[in-house]
């Protein structure tokens, strides 16, 4: 930099200026402990709730130092690299993991909390989220005890190949074949046309040797072929497939195969040695994405590909070496349904601390920002004290402790279905799995939205990726879409709800969250109404709130029942039968959806309230040290901190979210009470906005896994962004990279005006 001297008469003269702007300068740092001295309650307390636990909080917190320290766990370059370096970090991160665990001997708990903090998703993340479970839960003992070592072992790096170009919801109508050779007991795994090429798998562009790959399973149909013929409609196969042999006349022999549908099979996609696609493999990286770009999502198609027939996934449906299908148990669906309840219980659980963190940085962020002073020569206003600030983040940071509990007792739930299925009982699997579907889309719905409301609240700095709200949203808002389009798994869990109506309407009573549903008469009767007789009851007594939740979930679910109904009466022929597909299901969906939608919002509170019932209970039980510790209790202040939470969750989703829409076109809400529960809205956020701060320290991330300089936990803001900024390549150099080249040769061109 140039030498810049400073004569004392320059000094002098400026002094004074800078006395002006100092009078009302603020230090963020102050503002952000002056906001952590209004705790009202216990900020460790909760901490430990949140984060299951004093053991758990320490390692997290440990882990964070422990990475911060290591080459491919230093975040400090992350928002500046390019496609390539993401690419390659990601995986160095992975393995980084992965070596870890081996030399210092951790759990794949602890793992998966490292992988969690580095939030570094990368070439990795398939072999680990779906390859090793479908070889578990899918492969047979034989195949677990061959592919397993290689796969702890990294011999060999797997994805999942399921969606292809043309299909992805519709498994069924999924191209890619898997055609059975009898002579060579060998699979041939063919993409016909250009929409059967593979399309999104994780790791599947560069980094993945195998893959599980979904295909339609066509086994040759001997009493067909000796008919000259095929059968069409039987049970196992569904359709009948038949084709010619390449070329035509192939010596004048038809082949006659029967489609079984969509089957699992490893395919080993790249020489172990060179990494080059193996012959007759075309595969890819399918380019920039919205976010999530360190993965290498890719491309893959076959062209006449064999396999040895033992690749097929044979834990359930069996392919013999002659060629007879062996179909699975009906213990198979059920087996499947459980790994689905699984992966969308842990989804729901992602989304409360994902959203937690995007709270955490807005709130931190808008409790120290300062605009526009009140009057001239008084300090400026903390961004958070406008209401309309306070509106947006309050409700938000009520949604990520709203998630949060449902993701603990979703997993719970889960637990408790596990011990129910080792005793051979799946009675509880079809709620769960309605419950699970529904809340997956709900809670992904509320976080990726939430995480972009986060990021516009933090006004011009939102917009930078030093934040961390971008990438942060930018890397979650895929959840909407895969393990299920949130729309679909919204319509599986309509389904669930309607025939338990209809159940409910024949005498057989509905069982766990749809329970509700037995009253429905009752609460859907003209002289059912709002109990709310004031505002306060709105904020003070839950179960007012509840009420008009669990009613608009009850309309909700009836009116997409009735529209069904009418539907269905030209479908099935007047018999006033409910038809669940075709015309009459599809265009209604959007009563469907909504009927999902309310059922779970009820859910959601529910399980707030029920989750801070229990911490209460055990806070004023004996042993309450223990309990604290463990983050299973909470002292009387810390309990009533969340009950506004839980309050301020219902009385947003009634105001804002529709709910109180619905119930005043329902006549269960007179308009004096819907005016009420505006105010007591209001009046929440005031209430809570002195917690604002510690309610999100609770969540306790460290700054290591915001890697935010709008969320740092000492406030510094400013020298935060400026730090962080000046890691930017760009500024590798004075002058800059364009200079030389292109900025120079244009400059330089004025000397000659
Ligand atoms: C980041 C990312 C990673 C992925 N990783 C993998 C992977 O590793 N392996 C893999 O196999 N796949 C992967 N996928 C694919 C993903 O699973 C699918 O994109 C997803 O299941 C949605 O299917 P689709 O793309 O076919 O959407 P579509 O089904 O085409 O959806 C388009 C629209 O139609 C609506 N719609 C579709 N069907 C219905 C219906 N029956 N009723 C009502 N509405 C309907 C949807 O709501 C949506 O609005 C990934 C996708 C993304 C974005």
């Amino acid at each position: 930099m140039a030498e810049h001297e400073i004569d004392e008469r320059t000094r002098n003269l400026q002094r004074p200026a800078t006395e002006i702007i100092m009078s009302t300068h603020t230090e963020p740092s102050e503002d952000l402990a002056q906001e952590r001295r209004k705790a009202t309650f216990d900020v460790q307390e909760l901490s430990y709730v949140l984060n299951e636990g004093k053991d758990l909080l320490e390692k997290k917190q440990l882990f964070a130092e422990l990475l911060a320290s290591t080459p491919w766990g230093d975040k400090s370059r992350r928002y500046f690299l390019d496609r390539e370096e993401e690419y390659v970090g990601a995986l160095r991160a992975a393995f980084g993991i992965w070596e870890k665990m081996k030399s210092e001997k951790l759990s794949v708990e602890d793992a998966m909390i490292m992988r969690t903090l580095v939030d570094f998703p990368g070439g990795l993340e398939l072999h680990i989220g779906m390859f090793i479970p479908s070889v578990m839960s899918q492969g047979s003992p034989e195949q677990q005890a061959k592919w397993m070592p290689l796969c702890t072992k990294l011999n060999v790096i797997g994805t999942y190949a399921q969606t292809e170009l043309g299909h992805g919801t519709f498994v069924r109508g999924l191209e890619t074949t898997a055609t059975y050779d009898k002579e060579t007991q060998e699979f041939v795994l063919h993409s016909p046309t250009l929409t059967s090429t593979k399309w999104w798998p994780g790791g599947l562009g560069k980094t993945a040797t195998h893959a599980v790959v979904m295909a339609r399973l066509m086994l040759p149909d001997e009493d067909a072929g000796a008919a000259g013929g095929s059968r069409e409609g039987e049970e196992e196969g569904g359709s009948v497939g038949e084709g010619e042999e390449e070329g035509g006349s192939g010596g004048g022999h038809r082949t006659v195969v029967r489609d079984y549908g969509p089957h699992g099979f490893i395919a080993e996609l790249r020489d172990l040695d060179t990494h080059l696609p193996l012959p007759g493999v075309t595969i890819g990286d399918i380019g920039p994405k919205a976010g999530f770009n360190s993965v290498d999502n890719g491309y893959l198609s076959f062209d006449h590909v064999r396999i040895p027939r033992e690749n097929m996934l044979m834990r359930f449906a069996k392919v013999t070496p002659n060629g007879r299908y062996v179909p699975p148990p009906p213990s198979n669906s059920k087996a499947s349904y459980a790994t689905m309840v699984f992966v969308r219980a842990d989804i729901v659980k992602n989304s409360g601390s994902t959203l937690a963190r995007a709270v955490t940085i807005a709130v931190r962020y808008a409790a120290v920002r300062r605009q526009t002073a009140p009057a001239p020569g008084e300090r400026e206003l903390q961004v958070l004290d406008y209401q309309n600030c306070a509106a947006t983040l309050l409700p938000l940071l009520a949604s990520s402790y709203a998630l949060s509990f449902m993701g603990a007792a979703m997993m719970e739930r889960y637990r408790a279905f596990e011990a129910e299925r080792d005793r051979g009982e799946f009675g509880g699997l079809p709620e769960l799995h309605a419950l699970s579907s529904g809340l997956k889309a709900l809670c992904t719905w509320i976080a990726a939205d939430g995480i972009e409301e986060c990021r516009r609240t933090c006004g011009g700095h939102g917009y930078s990726k030093l934040s961390g709200l971008p990438t942060l949203f930018q890397n979650y808002v895929q959840n909407v879409t895969w393990e299920g389009d949130n729309n679909v798994m919204c319509l599986q869990t309509a389904r669930y709800l309607i025939k338990a109506l209809v159940g409910v309407q024949q005498g057989k009573p509905a069982t766990g969250s749809a329970a509700y549903l037995n009253q429905v008469s009752s609460e859907l009767s003209p002289s059912s109404r709002c109990p709310a007789a004031c505002s306060d009851c709105w904020a003070g007594q839950p179960a007012v709130a509840a009420a008009a939740l669990r009613h608009a979930a009850a309309r909700a679910v009836v009116a997409a029942a009735e529209t069904l109904r009418s539907a269905s009466l030209a479908a099935s022929g007047g018999t006033r039968q409910m038809v669940f597909e075709g015309r009459p299901w599809n265009e209604n969906t959007v009563e469907l959806i909504r009927a999902a939608k309310a059922h779970c919002i009820y859910v959601l509170h529910q399980t707030f309230l029920d989750s801070i019932a229990r911490l209460e209970a055990a806070g004023a039980a004996g042993e309450v040290e223990a309990a604290v510790e463990a983050g299973s209790a909470v002292s009387g202040p810390t309990a009533a901190v969340l009950r506004q939470l839980a309050a301020l969750f219902a009385l947003e989703q009634l105001e804002r979210g529709g709910g109180g829409a619905a119930l005043l076109e329902d006549g269960y809400m007179s308009a004096a009470q819907a005016a009420s529960l505006r105010v007591a809205h209001r009046g929440l956020l005031t209430a809570l906005r002195p917690n604002a701060v510690p309610l999100v320290d609770a969540f306790a991330f460290t700054d290591y896994h915001l890697n935010s300089a709008l969320g740092r936990s000492d406030g510094d803001v400013y020298r935060g962004l400026l730090e962080m900024a000046r890691g930017s390549p760009l500024n590798a150099t004075q002058e800059g990279p364009a200079w030389p080249e292109v900025l120079r040769p244009v400059l330089a061109a004025r000397s000659k005006l």
